[in-house]
């Protein structure tokens, strides 16, 4: 927690307008990181960081008084430029403001104005020095936290354990990285940071004035973000200048008239003189070796971008731009520590330069966002009360009115007296949006089909008023209980647990207004969090996920009920970037339920979903899905889709058993692989799979009923009625 509370980084704001030209190349910024590993470990960006660190170690409790001072100051002002100011402007404008009452309000729009937050931060919360707490309403004392429950707010996303198919993420890193041996990341040689997003650029409006003050004077506790974002900017700025560079190579070769889908086509200029691509027997040799040294793979990898940049002009003569592509992703797998399966998976997605961006994102850790639990308390308050602990933190952008990004804290965030009294839940900037697109409404019936740990259950339930009923189900049993635990905590009170594979509904309940399908997914878009998916992931387990969200989808769609007077919508969203779980998922879901279309997400941002990919032409509607990544967004890879359910035709209902019957028989008749070649599951093959699946499948007879003071038959009511043809 620590490590990532101190990494000071952009907003996870929109980086681009979707119809912006995509991030450029970064060929020359891998040879500035070259330059930084020799030249001072840690670079230029991290180098402050790191002393800022050390003299926040020393000052101890001092310290974090004066970084709440700092951080009240964001508060009463917006956040960002107050902070650059000194200490004494600071101290002088402390005087004159009245926290909490008025000031500029960006990002705090939730927040009613002239209340004394102060006085409210106090009647929830005595200071920490000794006094009682009393803040804590609602069922703390049911609270189960153990560990792996705190893990579990931050860690809401993963790969679908049932389908690990084996890793070998604990080889231990070899201690001098002089060579690259298998599949090891070289990350912990550079600094964390190489090339910044452009959300640095974007969250610095004055970023001119803090690289003056970059020159004079030492870092204090004053100065120190306005350093950091100073340095962060100026690295955005070069990266940007990069950026345009490469564009313009890219261009050159375009006008050129570069036929960038001619894989075979040779190259017609002289190649550099220092940089060959290497022979057959060089490559040999060089595994002999124990691997390519990684200056050279720096080195081949900004060479490789540069030539597909312009491949016509820069191409060898008699070396094909499939040769340099291939290279390129032999070294990313190495430099990176991926399988070179899933290296060159992730690398078709993005243009050569892009694609690179990409992988570097995974390395930095994305920003610490937490959700404020708007039914124990307001996100000003929240933010008062943890800002007086010593938190710096700032609302994530206007798109969401719950979300506070942590920079830096003096105390874990995860076992906060307001953490454990349910006020926020440690959760990634992402998981806000498949929720934000569903949009919930009080009185509705809701099913949050894979919902543990309850990350989404709970912002479902807030932005319902604790109101209607949130079926949150979850198939693996041990799962539920970190989701009860999170439901517990914060207070939610129309929840209700159960555990079904959820392939089975709507059999077991149906007619929801709404249902969220945050789908078992590869996890993809949250590498930086779970590095082991670089080299965990094969072709089958991609194949396997795709058959079994392609299963759950219909069964989503399914359980919608078309009648809804305020809804009937579904939501499916995964934290991986891949076209066969996204795309290729929701394109099936649109051929086998005619009665269902795409709507707008209403999310501000994000990238419009491919309607053609790699020789396979999707629905064009297909666009109106989302994509977020970690290089774009500065939040984890990310997809969003939202269907309208409508009633169906008897046709169709006709059409629909026969598949079933078909599916009995043997073939599930799932279809739609990515790459043109369509495919179908044969269940016999598949069992084996599936059954590992579904071992952990409780068909839970007892529901755990989150509010211990609703009677049982009445909310068991509600559920069984809406549902005739339940049949339990
Ligand atoms: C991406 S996680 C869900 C995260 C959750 N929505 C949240 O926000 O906290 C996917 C979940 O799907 C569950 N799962 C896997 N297979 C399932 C199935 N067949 N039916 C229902 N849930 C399943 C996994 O146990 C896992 O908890």
């Amino acid at each position: 927690m620590g490590r990532r509370a101190k990494n000071k980084q952009g907003d996870p704001t929109p980086l681009h307008d979707p119809s912006s030209a995509k991030p450029g190349p970064s060929a020359k910024k891998l040879g500035k990181r070259k330059a930084e590993d020799e030249g001072q470990k840690g670079g230029s960006v991290k180098k402050p960081r790191a002393d800022v660190k050390g003299k926040e170690k020393g000052k101890g409790k001092e310290n974090s008084k004066v970084k709440a001072k700092a951080g009240e100051k964001g508060l009463k002002t917006g956040g960002k430029t107050k902070r650059k100011k000194t200490e004494e402007e600071e101290e002088e404008e402390e005087e004159d403001v009245d926290m909490g009452a008025g000031g500029s309000s960006e990002g705090w729009e939730d927040v009613d104005e002239g209340v004394d937050l102060k006085a409210a931060a106090k009647s929830l919360f005595h200071d920490s020095d000794g006094e009682e707490f009393t803040g804590v309403v609602g069922d703390l004392d049911d609270l189960d936290i153990d560990e792996d429950d705190e893990m579990d707010d931050d860690m809401l996303r993963g790969p679908v354990q049932e389908l690990d198919l084996g890793s070998d993420s604990d080889e231990e890193e070899p201690a001098a990285p002089v060579r690259l041996k298998g599949k090891k990341s070289k990350q912990q040689d550079r600094p964390s940071k190489i090339i910044p997003t452009q959300s640095d650029d974007s969250s610095d409006d004055d970023s001119d004035e803090d690289e003056d003050d970059d020159e004079d004077g030492p870092i204090t506790m004053a100065n120190m973000e306005a350093r950091s974002r100073a340095l962060d900017a100026k690295a955005a700025r070069e990266a940007g200048l990069d950026i345009e560079e490469l564009q313009a190579a890219v261009r050159d070769g375009e006008e050129d008239g570069d036929d960038f889908a001619d894989e075979d086509e040779e190259g017609e200029g002289d190649e550099d003189e220092g940089f060959q691509l290497p022979t057959a027997e060089e490559k040999e040799e060089e595994q002999k070796q124990g691997g390519p040294q990684v200056h050279v793979v720096q080195k081949r990898m900004r060479e490789c971008v540069r030539v597909l940049g312009n491949f016509r002009k820069l191409g060898a003569k008699g070396r094909s731009r499939s040769e340099y592509v291939s290279q390129l992703i032999s070294d990313i797998a190495s430099y990176y520590g991926y399988n070179e399966f899933l290296a060159e998976k992730l690398f078709q997605l993005f243009p050569v330069s892009e694609a690179i961006e990409f992988f570097e994102a995974n390395e930095v850790p994305r920003p610490v966002t937490i959700r404020t639990n708007t039914l124990r308390t307001r996100r000003r308050d929240l933010a008062q009360s943890l800002i007086n602990r010593g938190v710096n933190l700032e609302p994530i952008g206007k798109w969401t009115n719950v979300g506070l990004q942590v920079f830096e804290s003096s105390v874990p965030i995860g076992a906060t007296p307001e953490y454990l009294a349910g006020h926020y839940m440690l959760q990634a900037a992402s998981s806000f949006l498949p929720v934000i697109a569903l949009s919930p409404q009080p009185g509705e019936r809701v099913l949050d089909m894979a919902s543990a740990p309850g990350g989404k259950t709970t912002h479902m339930a807030a932005l319902m008023e604790n109101t209607g009923v949130v079926f949150a189900n979850d198939a693996n049993k041990a799962r539920t209980k970190s989701l009860t635990a999170n439901v517990h905590r914060l207070g939610c009170k129309n929840v209700v647990v159960c555990s079904y594979d959820g392939r089975e509904f709507p059999k077991v309940m149906g007619g929801f207004d709404r249902v969220l399908l945050d789908a078992p997914c590869s996890g993809t878009g949250v590498i930086s969090k779970d590095a082991s998916v670089k080299t965990n992931k094969s072709d089958r387990d991609f194949t396997l996920l795709s058959h079994l969200q392609k299963q759950l989808i219909l069964c989503a769609i399914d359980s919608v009920t078309p009648d809804s007077k305020t809804g009937g919508y579904l939501v499916y969203s995964t934290c991986s970037v891949t076209v066969d779980e996204n795309e290729a998922v929701v394109d099936y879901a649109l051929r086998k339920r005619p009665n269902v279309k795409l709507v707008d997400t209403g999310l501000e941002f994000g990238q419009p979903g491919y309607t053609s990919y790699r020789g396979k032409t999707f629905d064009q509607k297909v666009s109106l899905t989302r994509r977020f990544y970690p290089h774009m967004h500065n939040m984890d890879g990310f997809f969003v889709a939202k269907f309208k359910v409508e009633k169906r035709g008897k046709k169709q209902q006709k059409k629909e058993e026969e598949d079933e019957e078909d599916g009995e028989k043997g073939k599930s008749g799932v279809e739609g692989g990515v790459g043109g070649e369509a495919f179908a599951f044969d269940d016999a093959e598949d069992k084996p799979y599936l059954e590992g699946e579904c071992r952990h499948v409780f068909f839970c007879e007892t529901m755990v009923v989150s509010d211990f003071s609703l009677s049982f038959p009445r909310s068991l009511g509600h559920l069984w009625t809406q549902n005739p043809s339940a049949g339990v």
